[in-house]
């Protein structure tokens, strides 16, 4: 077996994989097999996530890969070492591991929980503290303000992240993460998700985490795997193909019959897709602005400023109309133009550009590339967007 691992350290160690497991198979004493015989692999920077059915053996991935529990055959590597081979406690110390709850010590000061391992790892008091410090700045937990409490003192969602910077602490290049944000209500539920995905674009660490939540594995992670009972694995994929063309039946009934309103959360907004209607400039005079309508056949124009970049807002046909009408033919579009109540930027996806035209209910938003107008949202351009990327499935939906 220690040949056998050189020779992958060797191909490991060139390539982009951070865990591998291959063949990994778990079965409990009393019989249980909780993974049957998975191979799959995690690249380096790359957030996983683990969805399934209860009981169908995510947590116990999740803990064979830092040795919680040992597998009863097949490797795991971690950067291309056989974990087996690794000294239990070293291992954990270079893998972060959150669990539900933030799994803190209660004893513990919030500071200290946090520089927990820096402190295992032998660094000097001022050290681990300030490492300390940083990281619950890092979670938004001001630490002059929360790093003497205790755990007790703090909400479930300031436990989940304390367990999230202690996680962080020592820098390690992999984190675990068993249902890190599943015992909180789900808005702070999402503020957690935020800030992870915040954290995460700027560490870009490797990470494996378990969810039961489907929604928040399409929202939070590149790549997703679906395991069915005894650690099958159904389909691997990212989170729009894994929504657009599912692999089996068993996927489709695990995604649920919403699984086009799910695919919203992963879409983002295209400009070439965006509706264009009639641009006018402000200084654009009445009777110009009312032809331009007439021959667009639309009710309503985009009114930019005098530039053509920025959205001022809009005017309908009728308005332009009855300003000839009642003699204003000197006039121009900007004394006509309504304000847009709100608009959306382009790196939104279209289910918080969907949920705001529901919200407001209106049929078009402006869409926005910082504060340069790129074109506009409606419910057609929603639709024809989803079409696009479902071999063959969406149609049938509607
Ligand atoms: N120590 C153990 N001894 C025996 N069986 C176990 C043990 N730990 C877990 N199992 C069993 O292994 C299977 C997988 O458990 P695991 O906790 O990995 O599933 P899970 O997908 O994380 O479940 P959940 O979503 O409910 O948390 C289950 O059938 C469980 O009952």
């Amino acid at each position: 077996m220690s040949a056998e691992t050189t020779e992958d350290h060797a191909a490991d160690a060139t390539g982009d994989v951070a865990i591998r497991l291959d063949g990994v198979r778990k079965q409990y004493p009393d019989g249980t097999v909780a993974v049957g015989d998975l191979t799959m692999d995690v690249r380096n920077g790359e957030l996983v996530a683990l969805v399934g059915p209860s009981g169908c053996g995510k947590s116990t991935i999740l803990r064979m890969v830092n040795r919680l529990v040992e597998p009863s055959s097949g490797r795991i590597l971690l950067h291309g070492t056989d974990v087996t081979h690794s000294d239990p406690v070293q291992l954990r110390r270079g893998i972060g591991y959150v669990i539900q709850a933030g799994g803190l010590l209660p004893h513990l000061d919030v500071r200290t929980n946090v520089g927990t391992v820096p402190k295992l790892l032998g660094w000097e008091s001022r050290l681990w503290r300030r490492r300390a410090d940083e990281l619950l700045d890092l979670v938004g937990l001001p630490p002059g303000e929360y790093g003497s409490r205790y755990p007790h003192e703090l909400s479930g969602g300031q436990q989940q992240r304390v367990g999230v910077a202690r996680a962080l602490a020592a820098d390690p290049p992999v984190l675990l993460m068993d249902e890190p944000f599943g015992a909180v209500d789900p808005v702070v539920r999402e503020r957690l998700q935020n800030e992870f995905l915040r954290i995460q674009s700027e560490l870009r660490k490797t990470v494996l985490f378990v969810t039961h939540d489907l929604d928040e594995a399409v929202k939070m992670a590149d790549r997703v795997a679906v395991l069915s009972a005894g650690g099958v694995l159904e389909q691997y994929a990212d989170p729009s193909t894994l929504l657009s063309d599912p692999a089996n039946e068993f996927v489709i009934r695990f995604i649920g019959s919403d699984r086009g309103l799910r695919r919203l959360a992963v879409t983002p907004i295209r400009p070439d897709d965006l509706d264009r209607p009639t641009v006018l400039a402000e200084g654009d005079g009445v009777g110009y602005a009312a032809t331009a309508l007439e021959v667009d056949g639309r009710s309503w124009g985009v009114v930019l400023d005098a530039d053509e970049v920025h959205p001022l807002g809009w005017v309908s046909r009728g308005s332009v109309t009855q300003a000839m009408r009642v003699g204003a033919r000197q006039g121009t579009v900007g004394e006509w133009l309504r304000p847009f109540a709100s608009s959306i930027q382009q790196t939104e996806t279209l289910r918080t550009g969907f949920s705001m035209l529901l919200a407001q209910d209106q049929r078009w938003l402006p869409v926005l590339d910082g504060d340069r107008y790129v074109g506009i949202l409606t419910p057609d351009v929603v639709h024809t967007a989803l079409r696009r990327g479902t071999p063959g499935h969406v149609e049938d939906d509607d």
